[in-house]
């Protein structure tokens, strides 16, 4: 069974109360989106393997730690995932990007495919699927499944803000992949919205509404 893990750390708190205030502008929750992904990847990649790699120093041999060379990819959930794109690779610069194109029907809150296009070798690459907000686990579900036909195997979500229901969703449907969240809130309204949650991500990023 796979983990979820809950972002605790202060910077990632403060960072994710700015975005929830309803005044906060587009140009800073932004930046702050961005900032907090690039904290969430240094956290979420804690465990990419290490290997010894001898070198020299200007003063003598040693032996050093490098990245085992896994290669990577990430892949954002269209729109509102763009907004983790550049903090991830801010971490992992080397990391090919996928795209994914989902948005909800309002009505059925179902989601509807409308764009894929991903890194050839995706199969052999390790994935950081990104989404600021993980609500009834409808569209992220969608998207593992998706890179699951294509191939990919090694696959992590990263979320700023999840639902109760989101998360047992996304274990449920897949029990591999490691849910990164930033915080958990407490229930889905009847429009699916998180509350208290920060309304809809890809609005606030783009200025939408
Ligand atoms: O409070 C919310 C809830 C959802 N979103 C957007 O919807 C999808 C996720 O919804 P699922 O129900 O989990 O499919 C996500 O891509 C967000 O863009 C939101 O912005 N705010
Ligand atoms: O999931 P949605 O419908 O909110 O899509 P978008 O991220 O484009 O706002
Ligand atoms: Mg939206």
């Amino acid at each position: 069974m796979a983990r979820t893990v809950i972002m605790d750390h202060p910077l990632i708190q403060h960072k994710i109360g700015i975005i929830r205030k309803k005044d906060t502008s587009s140009k800073e929750f932004r930046e702050m989106i961005s900032e907090i992904a690039m904290l969430m990847c240094y956290e979420a990649t804690r465990e990419l393997p290490l290997t010894d790699v001898e070198i020299e120093t200007p003063i003598c041999k040693t032996t050093v730690k490098e990245l085992e060379g896994k290669k990577m990819a990430v892949v954002p959930i269209l729109r509102a995932g763009l907004g983790m794109v550049e903090g991830m690779l801010a971490m992992i610069p080397a990391a090919k990007i996928g795209h994914i194109g989902l948005y909800r029907d309002p009505e059925t809150l179902a989601p509807v495919e409308y764009y894929c296009k991903l890194p050839s070798d995706i199969a052999s690459r390790e994935v950081f699927v990104t989404d600021p907000m993980l609500a009834t686990g409808g569209s992220a579900t969608a998207a593992i499944t998706m890179l699951k036909e294509k191939g990919a195997k090694k696959i992590h979500f990263m979320c700023i803000i999840a639902s109760p229901e989101g998360i047992e969703k996304m274990h449920e449907v897949h029990p591999d992949v490691d849910v990164f969240v930033g915080a958990l809130d407490d229930h889905l309204n009847e429009h699916g919205y998180i509350v208290p949650g920060l309304g809809d991500a890809g609005d606030r990023i783009f200025g939408t509404k």
